[in-house]
């Protein structure tokens, strides 16, 4: 039974793909309650009020995949979230338009003074002359950030026949001519607008990129909205500047503290303000709930999720090419960690044929979880095994390769060890599966699944007999056996497969058997 928190008000029609599960219970209510079993949750959905620290993960031991309803996961330790193998998702799109109409909203309001004019109304006044506004028609609108909010904002705009300026580090010159609009520096954007917006993620990199050095930049009289995330623009800055008359008011949607409380900002007769309102409608709450509520319960369909912000994304169509190879990846990770019995430096990884042209940096990921699975005590999965790898201090390579040895498809891997290094070939056979093909120089062929034995011994008459006799002797039936060598006499390998795991007293027994160099149990 998967358990299911959705907290922060998520809409429940929303949560229907959730509610339909048979094997899934679903509990409404928020992280601090004390009323859910946070320990047992596997999915937890959240808006922007939750904040999932490091802290909250350490009481949320099952959790398996955090969903956010919306766009910004600045509330979500991603971090802290891929290092215990959590899957982040998002709902990237289901409320663009309702942010950029909000934001247009409050543009409009702030320019034609709406909501003091409202304020002095329904006070009985009729103070006409006090609320004499400005047009957008005409004025430069600049927008910081041109992603999915900041596109559909410059459309509107254009739509009222302003002139659009925009900056953003990543918007092609093609993109901008399509959308019509300026592409500019930064800089040139606080010179020339008369109106700024920002529509960039909270990052390191935006945290107070309006600030007391860069409002000094923009026009006097300048007006300026913030209907992405607290904190872009300086609020200590903003209010000093809306003081001393530089900045003729302010549209904010957003506070580095939410609620802001008795904020230095509010008391100024020149800043308009929206508690967070901008996905707030039916519309936007139906979509992000919908479209986070599938990703889980595609997850726990095992599925590809899409919209994921810590794993690579991929398409239904690239799921379904790349699920065989998926699966022999982790086999090989797990053979070479069974095969290779010391601390590792090293993992390169070499993709030749058809599998190249996948998505061949998950494949490698997917090859880490199964070489970590029995060597760690985390679970370890795609999402943060390259996080277990830096922090083991292994380096990890990952190349494509012209040889594939004759096979149509095949994927390699060595391990360095200290002492040794050890490398394994596997390729996937179309209507056959996954094979082993080489093992540490030797051919082989071997579908790697099950209880296994890696003999490795001295190609010399008897041994395969004498091993067959200890194994008979107690009882132990022999499902498959290949053997390998690479010249008449010298060394050798047999790999045998068996319905149970053979007992410590039986490895001993093999291993006095005469010509034995190593043997390993592998357990896929
Ligand atoms: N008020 C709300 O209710 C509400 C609703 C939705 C989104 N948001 C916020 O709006 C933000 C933008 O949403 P979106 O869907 O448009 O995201 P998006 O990812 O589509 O767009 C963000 C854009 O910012 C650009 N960018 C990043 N760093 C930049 C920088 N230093 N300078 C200039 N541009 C930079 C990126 O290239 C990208 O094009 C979200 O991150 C979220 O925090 C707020
Ligand atoms: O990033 C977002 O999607 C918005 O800030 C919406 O946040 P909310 O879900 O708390 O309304």
């Amino acid at each position: 039974m998967y358990h299911i928190l959705a907290a922060d008000s998520i809409k429940e029609e929303g949560l229907l793909p959730l509610l339909e599960m048979e094997n899934a219970v679903v509990y409404r209510g928020q992280t601090d309650s004390g009323e859910i079993p946070l320990e047992r949750i596997d999915a937890l959905l959240v808006r922007s009020a939750t904040k999932v620290t490091n802290e909250l993960l350490d009481r949320m031991p099952s959790l398996k995949i955090v969903a956010r309803a919306g766009v910004g996961v600045d509330n979500i330790d991603i971090e802290a979230a891929t290092k215990r193998g959590i899957i982040v998702v998002n709902a990237p799109d289901g409320n663009t338009i309702s942010t950029a109409e909000h934001t247009f909203a409050m543009m409009a309001s702030l320019l034609r003074n709406i909501p003091h004019a409202y304020a002095s109304v329904k006070n009985y006044e009729w103070k006409r002359n006090q609320f004499i506004g400005s047009e957008l028609y005409g004025k430069t609108l600049g927008i910081v950030g041109m992603g999915r909010i900041g596109s559909e904002l410059a459309k509107r705009a254009k739509a009222f026949e302003m002139n659009v300026r925009v900056f953003d580090p990543f918007l092609t010159k093609e993109r901008a001519e399509n959308l019509g609009v300026i592409s500019s520096s930064f800089e040139d954007v606080l010179k020339s607008s008369d109106i700024i917006t920002v529509h960039t993620p909270l990052t390191k990199e935006t945290k107070g990129l309006l600030n007391w050095e860069t409002l000094k930049l923009t026009k006097k009289g300048v007006y300026l909205l913030n209907c992405a995330r607290g904190g872009i623009i300086d609020e200590e800055a903003l209010a000093e500047f809306i003081e001393n008359g530089h900045v003729a008011g302010a549209a904010l949607d957003v506070f580095v503290t939410e609620p802001p409380g008795d904020h230095p900002l509010l008391r100024l007769d020149k800043v308009i303000a929206t508690p967070h309102l901008g996905a707030s409608t039916r519309e936007a709450q139906l979509n992000v709930a919908t479209q986070v509520a599938k990703a889980v319960r595609t997850y726990f369909e095992d599925k590809p999720v899409s919209n994921s912000i810590n794993l690579p994304a991929m398409s239904r169509d690239i799921y379904e090419k790349i699920r065989p190879f998926h699966q022999l990846a982790v086999q090989m990770g797990s053979i070479v960690s069974q095969c290779l019995k010391e601390g590792v430096n090293e993992i390169s990884v070499t993709y030749s044929g058809t599998v190249a042209s996948l998505e061949i940096s998950y494949l490698t990921k997917a090859l880490l979880s199964g070489f970590f699975k029995n060597r760690i005590d985390t679970s370890v999965n795609e999402v943060n095994a390259v996080h277990i790898a830096k922090d083991l201090g292994i380096v990890i390579g990952e190349k494509v390769s012209g040889n594939s040895s004759g096979y149509a498809n095949s994927m390699s891997v060595t391990v360095k060890g200290d002492n040794r290094a050890f490398t394994a070939r596997g390729t996937y056979i179309e209507h056959y599966g996954p094979r082993i093909v080489n093992l540490d120089g030797f051919n082989i062929d071997f579908h790697p699944e099950g209880n296994l034995l890696y003999i490795q011994h001295m190609d010399r008459p008897g041994v395969i007999g004498r091993v067959g006799n200890v194994l008979g002797e107690n009882k132990i039936n022999i499902a498959t056996m290949q053997v390998g060598r690479k010249e008449v006499g010298g060394e050798a390998i047999m790999v045998l497969t068996f319905d149970r795991p053979i007992e410590d007293a039986i490895m001993s027994k093999l291993s006095e058997t005469g010509d034995i160099v190593s043997l390993n149990r592998i357990l896929l």
